[in-house]
């Protein structure tokens, strides 16, 4: 409302940078041509509070006319004529739109964290709906600042778009009046006008590029401390504490450049920004004193007339400022506006993934397994389909998004209700075989699928064709395994609620029977607090060990139809291990056991034996018929 030289950055706007993330590669035109397109899709799936930007408009309308009114009182008082009701006037309509101005401030704030705040829930649960290979390809700290930073210039954005259009609206009238007085010297100013437009161009572009680069350095500077932190243990362990001062030092750097540039900008702007109302003032100087001398004009003409340019010319800088605001915004979301335009996964029933961001942002509750789908449209077999039976995994080609070939025309049955063990040297495939029946990737080529894997009325078991795990909503499927991973993440919090991750959270161990057995798993009582006792970010006050026996009770705690076990118990010591493992094998009656291991005895005692080489089978089968067809596994469980 009040009018500055320059557009100011949201809050605490800030950016990472310009590396190989993959996001915002491609053809520099196309994208640019994209950017508006990008800009309002971003904004369409956005919650708006717009009863809140409509009374800050209508309080911006009201200023506007209550302005060009000041300015007829001012004119007058400026003649000398001083009665009180002119006084009075120009007093009350001057503190009336001080008043006003606050009023306009407060809600606009109002109305911009809200829209700040439904932008990161927006940006944040669409993150967690891209695909892991996507991420991945990124690394996951890239993400941060998209959800930290970039979206603060969402609801800036609006309150300068609500304020450009008081703006105009305020310019037409100030322009009227200005018309209305005179004419002529209104139209000598029109020659001005390629100027206005230069500035008006020049100014949005700089503020474009400013706003990007300061975002891409604050992303950058973000990134490597997110990253680096995390791992301060290698940082030391590595005698690495002097590199790191150094490489900070470089990712400090990157967003003091872009600081440097951002204030560049800003000191440039503000005589652009200004410059038209000086050419706008000589000119009137020059054409208006011609004018009175040639008794065009009244002798104060000159006087008069600039009292009602000054306000045109506060309402055209304001508009060329809030035009400036909506590019710099433009730059600072363009990587939450990337973010969104990232294919993701479609998680379960009722949400559409691609074609409405909007329900990905405010998801429906995930369905558990065995729950009624709530959308009686939804397709079939994704419905009502069990998930369980035998994993077949058909003709499955794997490659990772840099080319590599991690798995090569697999095809396997893991039989329902049994212990299957993996085996294989280093980068055989094991860990990816496992991500794909999870989920976690989907095949290149060829099909992960369920079959029956129960014995018919003829006693034939297998015989029933498999259903596309592809076919089923992705929470259902993935509520039917748990997994554990060699290297797990323990999240900062009890043993109790790490244990429980995922399960929503209302869950106690003396309710409810799997959560009670992943306790037993964990071994909880070997805890000082049992399931209380607090655990630190990234588990660095446990051991490795106690961090596999939670993440092997956290794989049990969901009640899954099958357990991946990737190297789970690699680190627990030996009896333990041999423990969890026949606590594990008792229940294969609940659970299909698929395991990763490197230790023989764990191979020796499966019931099935999967040996992978160079990411293809080699073979498959019980322990003692593969012993006899696979060299590698003859070495292995020799
Ligand atoms: N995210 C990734 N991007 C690219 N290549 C990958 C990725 N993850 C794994 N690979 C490659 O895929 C191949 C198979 O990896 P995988 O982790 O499945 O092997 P593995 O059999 O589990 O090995 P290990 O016994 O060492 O754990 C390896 O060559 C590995 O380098």
């Amino acid at each position: 409302m009040t009018t500055t030289a320059i557009a100011t950055l949201p809050g605490n706007a800030v950016p990472g940078g310009g590396n190989a993330t993959g996001i915002g590669n491609g053809n520099e035109r196309a994208k640019r041509r994209g950017l508006w397109r990008q800009f309002l899709t971003f904004y369409r799936t956005l919650r708006i509070p717009w009863w809140l930007y409509a009374i800050s408009f209508v309080i911006g309308i009201v200023y506007g006319d209550l302005t060009v009114r000041v300015s007829s009182y001012s004119v007058q008082l400026y003649n000398g004529k001083l009665g009180n009701g002119i006084i009075i006037g120009y007093v009350a309509l001057t503190v009336g739109n001080s008043i006003l101005a606050l009023a306009q401030g407060m809600t606009s704030a109002y109305a911009e964290q809200r829209t700040t705040r439904n932008a990161r829930n927006l940006v944040w649960g669409r993150i967690l709906r891209l695909p892991l290979r996507v991420i991945e390809q990124d690394n996951p700290s890239s993400y941060v600042s998209g959800v930290t930073t970039s979206v603060t210039w969402a609801g800036y954005a609006i309150t300068s778009t609500i304020t450009l259009a008081s703006s105009l609206y305020a310019f037409g009238k100030a322009f009227i009046v200005l018309f209305q007085y005179n004419a002529r010297l209104t139209g000598f100013l029109l020659l001005l006008v390629p100027v206005f437009i230069l500035l008006f161009v020049l100014g949005g572009r700089l503020f474009f590029a400013a706003a990007k680069r300061y975002y891409d350095g604050t992303k950058a500077t973000t990134e490597f401390f997110s990253e680096h932190l995390a791992n301060i243990r290698y940082v030391k362990a590595q005698n690495a504490v002097r590199d790191e001062t150094a490489q900070g030092d470089a990712a400090i750097d990157v967003k003091y450049r872009a600081g440097l540039f951002m204030g560049l900008i800003y000191a440039v702007i503000v005589p652009i920004n200004t410059l038209y109302g000086t050419i706008s003032s000589i000119a009137v100087a020059v054409f208006g004193s011609g004018m009175i001398r040639r008794r065009e004009l009244p002798h104060d003409g000159i006087n008069v007339f600039s009292t009602y340019l000054g306000n045109v010319n506060t309402q055209l800088q304001q508009i060329v400022v809030q035009y400036q605001a909506i590019k710099g915004a433009q730059g600072g979301l363009e990587h939450s506006g990337d973010i969104m335009s990232l294919p993701v996964e479609t998680i379960g029933t009722g949400e559409s993934g691609d074609e409405d961001a909007s329900a990905v942002g405010n998801a429906a509750p995930i369905v558990t397994p065995n729950a009624a789908t709530p959308d009686a449209s939804a397709d079939e077999t994704s419905a009502t389909a069990t998930v369980d039976g035998d994993l077949v995994v058909d003709d499955v080609t794997y490659a990772y998004p840099d080319g590599r070939l991690a798995l090569r025309d697999v095809s396997l049955v893991i039989p329902h209700g049994k212990r299957t063990v993996i085996v294989g040297g280093n980068g055989a495939g094991k860990s990816t075989l496992l991500k794909l029946l999870l989920r976690l990737y989907e095949p290149t080529s060829g099909l992960i699928g369920l079959r029956d894997g129960k014995a018919d009325a003829t006693g034939e078991t297998g015989s029933s064709a498999a259903v596309p795990a592809a076919d089923i909503a992705l929470d259902r499927y993935r509520a039917a395994f748990g997994y554990a991973p060699q290297h797990p993440y323990i999240f900062a919090g009890t043993v109790g609620q790490n244990l429980a991750y995922g399960l929503g959270g209302n869950k106690t161990t003396d309710a409810d029977e799997p959560l009670r057995q992943a306790a037993d798993l964990s071994r909880v009582p070997a805890f000082p607090d049992g399931l209380d006792t607090m655990l630190n970010e990234g588990g660095s006050n446990v051991s490795g060990g106690e961090a596999q026996r939670i993440a092997l009770g956290r794989a049990v705690a969901g009640a899954p139809r099958f357990l991946l076990l990737d190297e789970a118990t690699s680190a627990v010591d030996h009896e333990t291990a041999a423990r969890i493992l026949s606590d594990l094998d008792a229940r294969k009656d609940r659970w299909t056991i698929v395991q990763v291991t490197h230790d023989p005895s764990q191979a020796r005692s499966a019931d099935y034996v999967v040996v992978l080489n160079g990411g293809t089978v080699e073979a498959a089968g019980a322990p003692d018929e593969v012993a006899r067809t696979s060299p590698y596994y003859r070495r292995f469980a020799a």
